[in-house]
């Protein structure tokens, strides 16, 4: 029944509020978002099997530690979600983690639920558990630095599903979390996911986000939480992911602006979306359409994301320290991307050139961010564990070329037998293997050496030419041309004695 006026009580007092407001405005500043790095120990684990690393705690410390220590991250990253053994591992300095992100300005959150259990009576549905001693874990997790929570509910679109006990429970479940987080200091993100399983269109996903969110709303009222101390991690409104009907940006951010506008009181300070399994793209391509949508938004809109800010960080890092600056320099272009597109002023950095329809080969943005360039890259089936954006040339560029093409560095491919071609040597001085470039005019401004492809290859080619040594191309069997510079020269002779042409 519903609460009469006499039976309330304010639960909080106007200097909690006011605290629970400024953590809520301060994590959704502008052009900052939330890294979620709170995945549970089984979640973690698979991102690092996908690396070939062991799930350890010391394995983990290392990832988390990558990630805190990432130079610049507060300038997109407000917010960073914990789980419980981070929130107790430091640095090999020895610094907590907690303090390290508290000294960067950016505030530690703690994962707060205890994952989803089965709930009986439904077709397959679940709730979420943790709510046993929870003021006590919210108090010490407060006094441990934390300035906010999270709790995860999942919901999934099926034939007969959600079902009205579905989310009637996990609405309550998200309510009372809440409402125990406000009560220790805590700003409670309440994160209700339809999850993007099954072929439903983009249509009858909204609807379901829909229903969803009224009943968490109507929850968080009859428990009397504070909505303006309080944020909402929601999925975006897209279609199902084995749905035949794919849907545009556009489409996919007025969608879920529409079913925000129709759930989200405008109280709530802001909506931190998950990326939900979203290549790291399309999720921030999806969070710049939310924000450019046509409709009045009263809330704050940006990111939350687990996959979509680690995929390609997870892949730069590999596990080997060698590699910890360049994929926290991948960390801050994804979080900047995001930061961007949570003010609506995400560009694609670099242009497809949007007038050429045939087919394009490309490398992986984040590997050469600086460049801007034309690119050749690969299929992107040669390089499936790339969820990131990608940037491309047109083929009639290299008409001469047939095969596959490859603008990545060697080591990272190293099953790949053919030919390359790549841009000048100092625009990846992390690079040191073999290098066959494009000729000179097509980077009139580059003056280093260059190592080109022969002659008959690009027949069109009038400029200077010069070679590689041979064995940097064993493929290649035909008539080679040197350049001036000595290097290329010595390489002509050894060529020449070898081939007496
Ligand atoms: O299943 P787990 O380990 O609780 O993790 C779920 C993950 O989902 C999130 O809520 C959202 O992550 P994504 O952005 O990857 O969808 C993360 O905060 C969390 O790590």
């Amino acid at each position: 029944m519903t609460e009469v006026g006499g039976s309330y009580t304010d639960a909080l007092t106007c200097a909690q509020k006011k605290e629970l407001r400024e953590i809520a405005a301060k994590i959704v500043a502008d052009g900052k978002g939330i890294l979620a790095a709170d995945e549970s120990t089984g979640t973690i684990g698979k991102r690092l099997s996908a690396i070939s690393l062991e799930n350890n705690e010391q394995n983990r410390q290392k990832y988390r530690q990558l990630l805190f220590t990432t130079p610049n991250l507060n300038q997109h990253i407000s917010g960073v979600i914990l789980y419980e053994e981070t929130f107790h591992q430091s640095t090999d300095s020895g610094k907590k983690f907690v303090d390290l992100l508290n000294e960067q300005g950016i505030v530690p959150g703690i994962k707060l639920d205890l994952g989803v259990v089965p709930l009986a009576g439904t077709i397959g549905e679940g709730t979420t558990q943790g709510l046993d001693g929870l003021a006590a874990k919210a108090a010490a997790f407060k006094k441990g630095g934390c300035g906010f929570a999270k709790w995860r509910c999942v919901l999934t679109i099926a034939d007969h599903t959600p079902s009205h006990l579905g989310m009637l429970e996990n609405a309550n479940v998200l309510a009372r979390y809440a409402s125990i987080c406000q009560q220790n200091g805590l700003v409670p993100i309440v994160e209700p996911e339809v999850l993007c399983d099954g072929d439903h269109d983009l249509k009858r996903a909204q609807k379901v986000t829909e229903q969803v969110l009224s009943f968490v709303y109507k929850a968080l009222a009859d428990h009397h939480v504070y909505l303006e101390g309080t944020l909402l991690k929601p999925n975006m409104v897209t279609p199902g992911q084995s749905s035949a009907k794919k849907s545009s940006h556009e489409e996919i951010g007025l969608a879920t602006v529409e079913a925000l506008r129709r759930g989200v009181p405008s109280a709530v300070p802001g909506i931190t979306f998950l990326s939900g399994g979203q290549s790291e793209l399309d999720a921030t391509a999806n969070l710049n359409a939310i924000n450019q949508a046509p409709l009045l938004k009263p809330w704050k809109l940006t990111f939350s994301y687990g996959r979509a800010l680690q995929q390609s960080v997870l892949k730069a890092w590999g596990g080997k320290d060698a590699n910890v600056g360049a994929a926290q320099k991948v960390l801050l272009a994804r979080a900047s991307a995001n930061g961007a597109a949570s003010l609506g002023k995400y560009q694609v950095r670099f242009s497809p050139l949007p007038w050429y329809q045939g087919p394009r080969i490309m490398v992986p943005e984040y590997q050469v961010p600086w460049y801007q360039g034309p690119r050749i890259m690969v299929p992107e089936y040669q390089v499936p564990w790339y969820q990131g954006s990608r940037i491309m040339v047109p083929e009639y560029q290299v008409p001469w070329y047939q095969g596959p093409r490859i603008m990545v560095p060697e080591y990272q491919v190293p099953w790949y037998q053919g030919p390359r071609i790549m841009v000048p040597e100092y625009q990846v001085p992390w690079y040191q293997g073999p290098r066959i470039m494009v000729p000179e005019y097509q980077v009139p401004w580059y003056q280093g050496p260059r190592i080109m492809v022969p002659e008959y290859q690009v027949p069109w080619y009038q400029g200077p030419r010069i070679m590689v040594p041979e064995y940097q191309v064993p493929w290649y069997q035909g008539p080679r041309i040197m350049g001036e510079d000595a290097s290329s020269a010595a390489a002509e002779s050894l060529f020449v004695a070898k081939h007496s042409y």
